[in-house]
C-alpha cells in the first residue's frame, strides 16, 4: 500500500504545525522581499512527511513520475516519489545538464532563469509538477512548457506554498497549495 494511502490522515491541525515552522525573513535576497524559508520545515520530520504526503494526496494513483524545480523542489519532488513509488525527474537550472532535451525561460520575483529537462521526460509520460513556492508563478508555468514541450502530460501542479499577493495562480490557476501567505 502507498504511504499516501495510510489510514491516519494529515489533518488541518499537522499542517498549522507545519506552517509554523515556515520562517520569514525580511529584505532577503533583496529589499522588500520577504523570504519564505522552510528550512525548518524540512528539518522536522513530522512536518516534512505531513507535507508531502498532503502536497500529492490529490493525484495520488495518477501519475508516473514526479518532477521538482530545481533546487528547493527537488527536495520535495525526491521525497514525494519515494512516498508515492513512482521516479524523479529532475527539471534543472540552465547549465546543469550535460545532455539537455529542452529548456524554458522564465522571470523570478527576484530575477530571470531558465530550465532545463532530459529526455526521460517522454511522450505520454503522466507527470505531478512540484515546487516549494508559488509566487509570480513563472517557473511552475515554465515548468508546464517544459514538459509539455517534450510530450509529457502535466496531470497536476503542487507546491507547498503560495505568495497570494505576486498573482502567480493566474498563470498556473489549477495549482494545488497546502498554504497562502
Ligand atoms: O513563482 P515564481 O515567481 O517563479 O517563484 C517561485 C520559485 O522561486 C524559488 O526558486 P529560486 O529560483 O529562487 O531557486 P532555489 O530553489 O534554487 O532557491 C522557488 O523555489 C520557486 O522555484
Ligand atoms: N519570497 C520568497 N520566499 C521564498 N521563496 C521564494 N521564491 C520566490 N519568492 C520567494
Amino acid at each position: 500500500m502507498l504511504e499516501t494511502a495510510s489510514p491516519t490522515p494529515v489533518t488541518a491541525a499537522d499542517l498549522d504545525r507545519a506552517e509554523s515552522l515556515i520562517r520569514s525573513i525580511p529584505d532577503f535576497p533583496q529589499p522588500g522581499v520577504t523570504f519564505r524559508d522552510i528550512m525548518p520545515l524540512l528539518a522536522d520530520a513530522r512536518a516534512l512527511r505531513d507535507c508531502v504526503r498532503a502536497m500529492i494526496a490529490p493525484f495520488e494513483g495518477t501519475f508516473d513520475v514526479v518532477a521538482g524545480v530545481e533546487a528547493r523542489g527537488f527536495l520535495l519532488a525526491g521525497a514525494a516519489a519515494m512516498l508515492a513509488d513512482v521516479g524523479l525527474i529532475p527539471l534543472r537550472k540552465a547549465g546543469k545538464l550535460p545532455k539537455p532535451a529542452a529548456a524554458e525561460s522564465y522571470d523570478l520575483e527576484y530575477g530571470t532563469a531558465t530550465i532545463e529537462a532530459t529526455e526521460e521526460v517522454r511522450p505520454g509520460l503522466r507527470v505531478l509538477l512540484m515546487d516549494d513556492v508559488l509566487a509570480t508563478g513563472g517557473t511552475l508555468a515554465a515548468a508546464d512548457r517544459l514538459v509539455r514541450a517534450l510530450g509529457g502530460e502535466v496531470v497536476g501542479t503542487t507546491a507547498l506554498m503560495e505568495l497570494t499577493a505576486l498573482g502567480g495562480r493566474a498563470h498556473v490557476p489549477e495549482a494545488h497549495v497546502l498554504f497562502r501567505v
